[in-house]
């Protein structure tokens, strides 16, 4: 059995690589960043070290590496004769990743079983946004490629810090992790992916996954980057930012049990769970890498704005999501690109053209005027200060 996965970062070495490998897949890594192919290439193995309570290390090896831009004729070969590709290279780069792909999948023989495709991105149905680029090349053309691939949206959640540069190929992990599959689109031909949980409705937990972990976790790195502070794990013990952490997980909480059917308890569980994950002491987690790419975070449908406009839509005022997007908006770190793009924007258009540009809500919408307040705020904030 073999994999191709997009992505050899964190993610993908220290989760997603693993579970497939853990499964049996050869693993055959595809990437952009030649150093990190070239290191792959070189070696036989490498160690995952889960930290936490349990800690562990396992050892992942049976794999190749590949250099998506420059090896792309045999990488077309692979992915021609795989049974999965999967990637984790990030929502906004898998227009770059489709063309490849497409080819890959134009290329298998008639006959050979469909080709499972799976994005394992932190975006709601990622999975479909790679599957448009795949149907939008020329290859896809008169449905050439609808009988040689099948695409299913996943949810993964595991967190995994950036990694010291001394340490290699190896990559530091916390211990929990979840892999969530919709079930559908395979048809009972689903792989056997020890860990991985095959769903047949798979929104409720891709909803409640990104609007919890993802909305926690980045509230405490904008609120920890507000209070100066720099690593999740100090946020975390910082009485004001845990206060306004749980006050948005409250809100998010109101609107997943509303929306979906889970219980106040079951939520608050997962609640629970996840804030011990944040303090995890042995994750050296940086508010710097968990507030990174503020565009996308603010986003229509992501983290902030989806759940803060549907709470807004129910009639509720988002008072903790508010905070958090306000947050968001003064994370000028200028090494992340989207921080300081983000403050190219708020310097240059009015508070009103500014919010739509961020948050893609529209002028007519319930929680368009408190965010343009908001906004209105911190470039005046930025005027002072520049004054
Ligand atoms: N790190 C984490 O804790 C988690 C990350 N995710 C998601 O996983 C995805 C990857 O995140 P990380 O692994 O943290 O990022 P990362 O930056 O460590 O890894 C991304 C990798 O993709 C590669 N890449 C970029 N463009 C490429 C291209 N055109 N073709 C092939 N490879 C390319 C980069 O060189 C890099 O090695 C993101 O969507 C993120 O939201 C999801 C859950 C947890
Ligand atoms: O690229 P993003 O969306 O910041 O993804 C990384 C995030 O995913 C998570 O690990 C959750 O699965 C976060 O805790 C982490 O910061």
């Amino acid at each position: 059995m073999k994999a191709v996965h997009f992505g050899a970062g964190n993610i993908g070495r220290g989760f997603v690589g693993l579970l497939l490998h853990n499964a049996g897949y050869e693993v055959v890594f595809a990437d952009v960043a030649e150093g990190l192919i070239a290191q792959l290439a070189a070696a036989d193995s490498y160690a995952v070290h889960e930290v936490g309570e349990n800690p562990a290390v396992q050892t992942v090896d049976n794999f190749r590496a590949l250099n998506s831009n420059t090896q792309e004729t045999e990488l077309i070969k692979e992915i021609a004769t795989a049974d999965i590709v999967t990637t984790a290279v990030g929502p906004h780069i898998l227009k770059f990743v489709a063309p490849v792909i497409a080819r890959g999948i134009a290329a298998r023989e008639p006959g050979l079983a469909p080709l499972q495709v799976m994005a394992c991105e932190n975006a709601i149905n990622a999975t479909d946004i790679l599957a448009r680029e795949v149907g939008s090349r020329p290859e896809a053309a008169g449905g050439a490629l609808e009988d040689k691939a099948i695409f299913a949206n996943t949810a993964v959640d595991r967190i995994v810090p950036n990694q010291d540069a001394g340490q290699g190929l190896d990559v530091t992990v916390e211990t929990f992790f979840e892999w969530v599959i919709d079930r559908t689109p395979f048809a009972g031909s689903e792989p056997k992916i020890p860990g991985a949980t095959f769903v047949d409705e798979l929104a409720p937990y891709i909803e409640r996954k990104l609007f919890t972990v993802n909305t926690g976790h980045a509230s405490a790195a904008y609120f920890g980057f507000e209070a100066g502070l720099e690593k999740i794990s100090d946020a975390m013990a910082d009485q004001d930012v845990a206060e306004d952490v749980r006050a948005v997980l409250e809100e998010t909480k109101q609107l997943l049990v509303s929306k979906h059917g889970f219980s106040s308890e079951e939520q608050e569980a997962y609640v629970q769970k996840i804030l011990a994950r944040f303090t995890n002491p042995h994750l050296p987690d940086t508010v710097n890498r968990v507030g990174r790419a503020p565009l996308r975070k603010l986003s229509r449908h992501e983290r902030f704005i989806g759940p803060a406009a549907e709470l807004a839509e129910r009639g509720v005022v988002p008072e903790a999501l508010l905070g958090a997007i306000a947050a968001a908006l003064r994370f000028n770190d200028p090494a992340d690109a989207e921080a300081t793009e983000l403050a190219g924007i708020l310097a240059s258009e009015t508070a009103a053209d500014a919010t739509a540009r961020i948050t893609g809500l529209e002028p007519g919408h319930p929680l368009f005027n408190a965010v343009s307040t908001l906004v209105e705020e911190r470039q005046a904030e930025v005027a002072t200060a520049s004054a």
